[in-house]
This record gives structure tokens, C-alpha cells and sequence, in this order.
């Protein structure tokens, strides 16, 4: 029988609804992993709501609760560790020294990071300390990255002027470190508007896709955290990157369209799980070259 893969999961929680945490662990176990919450923060709700009570959590949690796994033995199990919404530049170093930690003993292990940083205009608060920190310390230890187009741009330190660009953006991230970089939403001059597109680029070729853009009255939070959730969970189950790209577009469109049907603010994750796990549409990943 095929092992089932851990995964050490290092982002926010929300008590309501879904973001970081709460908008990732469950379809990452829907669809076959073992998911280690490790919570950065504990918020009432997610911060695009204005407002939320709760705290950010020390950042010693993180060597303690690592050093715990290790002292039961099971550390050596971890296959990947996923980081996604910091509450502090500290929880950030805490939790490169814990990838140093589990690579040193699983050297197979992957690491993959959501660089969640600041959206002022959309109301996703993030310090400018943590911003900094992604830029400067996360990438190089990464092998997976997963900026959108924004922070895309504050790697590249500019805007793209078309998709080319944007892939030529997303390349330049490949030199200082990581082994892939998905762009998990597009934006640039000349985009059409009707639609949704990610890029995904590796040493070996450049994949981008593009899915139908839905319609919502205010726009659902956390399908960040999803997609690189999702896609991690299947490159652990033994997806190649591609297939990987394209069933997280699938997977992600599912929920999108469950949760645009039961017109909700919050991603329905919960009734769209058989949808997440088997998703009905499909969508390609098409080669793209400079
Ligand atoms: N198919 C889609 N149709 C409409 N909106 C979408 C679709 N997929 C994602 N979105 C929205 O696109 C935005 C992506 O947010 P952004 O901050 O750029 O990236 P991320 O959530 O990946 O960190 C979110 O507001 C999300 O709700
Ligand atoms: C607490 C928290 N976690 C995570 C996120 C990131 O969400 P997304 O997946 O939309 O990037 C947000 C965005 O506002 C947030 O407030
Ligand atoms: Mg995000």
C-alpha cells in the first residue's frame, strides 16, 4: 500500500470561515494527506472583514512544537512543509530554521511558500516586516513558490507590461532559488477580461492556464491559500508539477462555482469536498516560451 504523505502545514487560522489554515487543511486531507496545522495566528475571522479579535502567536511556538514531533520521532516523516500568512518576520526565521531542521533528516522533503504579503486595497493586512522577509530570506530557501501577481511584482521590484513579461518575472525568481514558481493569478496589460490565469514555471518549460472568471459580489478570500495547499498535496501524491497545476485550477474552479451557486461570502469548502476531490471540469496547461 502507497504510503500517505505528511505534510506540515505553517499559516494562519480564523475561527470563522476560511483563510491560511482553515481555507487549506481540510481539502489537503480531502484529498489524501496528513496535514500538521501549525497555526501563526489566531484570528476570529480573516482580515478583509476590517475588523477581527485574537492575536499572533509567539514566534517560539514554532521551534517548541517542532522540537516536540521531534522528541516522539516522527519528525524524519515530515515530506513538505507549506508556510503561508506570517503574523511576524520572527515566525518567518522560526520557520526556515524548522525546514533546515527537517531537510537535515529527510533531505527529500519539500519546501513551499505562499508569500502572502499586504494588500492594503483589499483590506489583506500583513507587516511590512513579513513583506520584507519574503523577499529577502524565504525565496532563497524555497523550492516552490506561489506569489500572486502582486507579489509577484515586489519580487521583480516592477509591474509586467504583458504575459510575457510576466513569465520572464516569474523565471528571473527561478535563479534565486526555487524550483518552481506557480503565479496563482495574472493580471497585465491586455488580458482579456473574461478570464483567469496562472502560470507555472520550472527549469523544464512553462505551463499557463486559464479558467472562466466568476462573478461575485464581494470577492471570497483564502483561494490563495487553497491553490498552494492543493498543489502541494498532489505533488506529494505523486502528481507531476503539470498535472498538479492542473488539477489545483479544477479543484479551486469547483469550490469557486459551489460557493458563487450558494452566493456566500466565505469559500464552501465543506459542500463542494466531493467536487474538490474529483473535480467534474478540467482545464490545460498549455506550454508558453519567451
Ligand atoms: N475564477 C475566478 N473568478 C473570479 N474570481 C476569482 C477566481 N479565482 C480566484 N478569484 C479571486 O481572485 C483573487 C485572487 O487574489 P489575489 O490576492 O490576487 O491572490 P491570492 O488569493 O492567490 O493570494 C481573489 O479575490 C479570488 O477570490
Ligand atoms: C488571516 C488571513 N490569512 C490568510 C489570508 C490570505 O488569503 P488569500 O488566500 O486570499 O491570499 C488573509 C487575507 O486577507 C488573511 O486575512
Ligand atoms: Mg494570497
Amino acid at each position: 500500500m502507497k504510503r500517505t504523505p505528511h505534510l506540515l502545514a505553517i499559516q494562519s487560522h480564523v475561527v470563522f470561515g476560511h483563510a491560511g489554515n482553515s481555507a487549506a487543511v481540510f481539502p489537503m486531507q480531502r484529498v489524501g494527506v496528513n496535514v500538521w496545522p501549525l497555526n501563526t495566528v489566531q484570528f476570529s475571522n480573516h482580515t478583509q472583514y476590517g475588523q477581527w479579535a485574537g492575536e499572533v502567536l509567539a514566534p517560539q511556538q514554532i521551534p517548541a512544537l517542532v522540537e516536540g514531533i521531534a522528541v516522539i520521532g516522527e519528525l524524519g516523516n515530515c515530506d513538505a512543509v507549506l508556510s503561508g500568512y506570517l503574523g511576524s518576520a520572527d515566525q518567518g526565521r522560526a520557520i526556515l530554521t524548522g525546514v533546515a531542521r527537517i531537510k537535515a533528516i529527510n533531505p527529500k522533503a519539500l519546501y513551499l511558500c505562499d508569500p502572502v504579503m499586504g494588500h492594503p486595497e483589499k483590506g489583506c493586512i500583513v507587516p511590512q516586516e513579513v513583506s520584507d522577509f519574503l523577499l529577502d530570506e524565504a525565496v532563497a530557501m524555497a523550492d516552490f513558490l506561489c506569489p500572486n501577481q502582486l507579489e509577484l511584482d515586489s519580487f521583480a521590484g516592477r509591474k509586467p507590461q504583458s504575459l510575457f513579461d510576466c513569465l520572464a518575472m516569474a523565471k528571473a525568481l527561478l535563479a534565486r532559488g526555487p524550483k518552481a514558481v506557480l503565479v496563482k493569478h495574472l493580471d497585465y496589460p491586455g488580458k482579456l477580461p473574461d478570464g483567469f490565469e496562472m502560470l507555472l514555471v520550472t527549469a523544464d518549460g512553462s505551463w499557463h492556464l486559464r479558467r472562466p472568471l466568476l462573478a461575485f459580489p464581494r470577492q471570497p478570500v483564502g483561494v490563495g491559500d487553497l491553490t498552494s495547499g492543493l498543489f502541494l498535496a498532489r505533488v506529494l501524491l505523486g502528481d507531476s508539477l503539470v498535472a498538479a497545476f492542473e488539477f489545483t485550477a479544477a479543484a479551486v474552479h469547483e469550490v469557486l462555482l459551489e460557493t458563487q451557486a450558494c452566493g456566500s461570502y466565505e469559500l464552501e469548502l465543506v459542500r463542494a469536498q466531493d467536487r474538490i476531490a474529483h473535480p467534474r471540469v478540467r482545464f490545460e496547461a498549455t506550454p508558453i516560451g519567451l
